[in-house]
C-alpha cells in the first residue's frame, strides 16, 4: 500500500443547477503532506473538498471519485462518511465565530469531539481537551476550557477550532482560508501553527487560500485553480519562483514584493468568466496577455513542464528552458 496516495481526486465534477462549477479535478495528497489549493474567489476551491466529504446539498450534481487510502468515498453510506469527516479527515473554515457553538463552553465542544470520534467522556476526555488547547497554543489553557467563544479573541477561536479538528486524530486536515478573518500577525502565527502541527503529528494538511504567498510558504505542493480546473501544479518553491502557466504568473504579480523596490500591484485585468458563457478553448484566454488564435479552439489538458510540474496552457514551457514570450 506504499505508494497508495492518502487521498486521490479523480475527475471531480460539481455542477448547480446545471452549471459547472468544478469541470474535472484531479490531485493527489501523500501521507503527511502539505498541498495548497491556490485561485480567485469562486474557482472551485472549497466546493471541491466540501464535495468530496459528503458535504454539498443534495441538489449539486457530483461526478467523479475520491478515494481515502485507496477506497471509494465519494457518495458514500452516510455512516461511512460520518466516520471520515472530523475522524479521519477534518476540515476548518475561515470564520471561526460561525462554526463555534455561542451557547456552549469551548471546552465543552472539544469534548464532544473526543466523545464523537474517541468515544471519551468525563475526566479523560477533560483532561484530553486540556492537551490539545496546549498544544495549539492557548495559553492558561485549563481555566479556557470553561470559557464561551464569545470571551476569547478571533486567533483563540481558530485555536479551539484546530483543537476540535485535531480531537479525531486526523490523517488530513482541510483548512479552509483559516486565517482570512484574522488579522496579520495573528495570520502569521496561525500558519505557523498548522505547519507545526503537520510536522509534528504526521499529518497531511491541505490548505486553501487566495493568496499564492501564504500556501508558497506553508506547503510542499501547490495545484492553482482557475474557472473550475486546475491550470498548475508543482512544488511550491519551484512555483512561486518560476510560474508557468499565465494565471499563476499574474497571481504572483498580485503579490506585495517581499524586498525590492515598491512597486504598484499588478491586478490580473477582467473576472473570471461566468459559469454559463464559459470561452470555447481555454477559460483564461480572454484575459491573457499571451493569447493567440489557438487558445480558442481547445480546452488545454494539463501537461508535463519538467519533472515534478504540469500545467494546462499550449505556450507554456518548463521555465529552466524558456519563459512564455508575448505575442
Ligand atoms: N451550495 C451552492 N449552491 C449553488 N452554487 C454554489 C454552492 N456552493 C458553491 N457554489 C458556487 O460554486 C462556485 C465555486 O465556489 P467555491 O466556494 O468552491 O469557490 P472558492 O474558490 O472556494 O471561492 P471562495 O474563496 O470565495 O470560497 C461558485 O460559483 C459558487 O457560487
Amino acid at each position: 500500500m506504499r505508494d497508495v496516495p492518502l487521498v486521490s481526486v479523480r475527475d471531480l465534477r460539481v455542477g448547480f443547477d446545471g452549471l459547472p462549477a468544478v469541470r474535472g479535478i484531479s490531485l493527489d495528497v501523500g501521507m503527511g503532506e502539505a498541498v495548497g489549493l491556490v485561485g480567485e474567489s469562486g474557482c472551485g476551491k472549497s466546493v471541491t473538498w466540501l464535495a468530496a466529504l459528503g458535504l454539498l446539498p443534495k441538489s449539486a450534481q457530483v461526478a467523479g471519485s475520491v478515494k481515502l487510502a485507496g477506497e471509494e468515498i465519494l457518495g458514500a453510506a452516510p455512516h461511512v462518511l460520518d466516520s471520515v469527516r472530523g475522524g479521519r479527515i477534518a476540515m476548518i473554515f475561515q470564520d471561526p465565530a460561525s462554526s463555534l457553538n455561542p451557547v456552549h463552553r469551548v471546552g465543552a465542544q472539544v469534548v464532544e469531539s473526543l466523545r464523537l470520534h474517541r468515544g471519551m467522556r468525563g475526566g479523560a476526555a477533560r483532561a484530553e481537551a486540556k492537551r490539545l488547547f496546549d498544544l495549539v497554543g492557548i495559553p492558561d489553557a485549563a481555566r479556557r476550557l470553561d470559557a464561551y467563544p464569545h470571551e476569547l479573541s478571533g486567533g483563540q477561536n481558530q485555536r479551539v477550532m484546530i483543537a476540535i479538528a485535531l480531537a479525531g486524530q486526523p490523517e488530513l486536515l482541510v483548512a479552509d482560508e483559516p486565517t482570512t478573518a484574522l488579522d496579520v500577525t495573528i495570520q502569521a502565527q496561525i500558519l505557523e501553527l498548522l505547519g507545526a502541527l503537520r510536522r509534528d503529528l504526521g499529518m497531511a494538511l491541505v490548505l486553501i487560500s487566495h493568496d499564492l504567498g501564504v500556501v508558497a510558504e506553508t506547503c510542499d505542493r501547490v495545484c492553482v485553480m482557475y474557472a473550475g480546473r486546475i491550470v498548475e501544479e508543482a512544488p511550491a518553491d519551484a512555483l512561486f519562483h518560476a510560474p508557468s502557466h499565465p494565471y499563476a504568473r499574474g497571481l504572483l504579480g498580485a503579490l506585495p514584493p517581499i524586498d525590492g523596490p515598491r512597486r504598484p500591484l499588478a491586478a490580473i485585468p477582467g473576472s473570471v468568466p461566468d459559469p454559463n458563457a464559459m470561452p470555447p478553448g481555454c477559460a483564461f484566454a480572454p484575459r491573457c496577455a499571451h493569447h493567440i488564435a489557438a487558445c480558442d479552439s481547445a480546452v488545454p489538458g494539463l501537461r508535463p513542464m519538467g519533472l515534478d510540474r504540469r500545467a494546462a496552457c499550449i505556450r507554456a514551457e518548463a521555465p529552466v528552458r524558456a519563459a512564455l514570450v508575448p505575442a
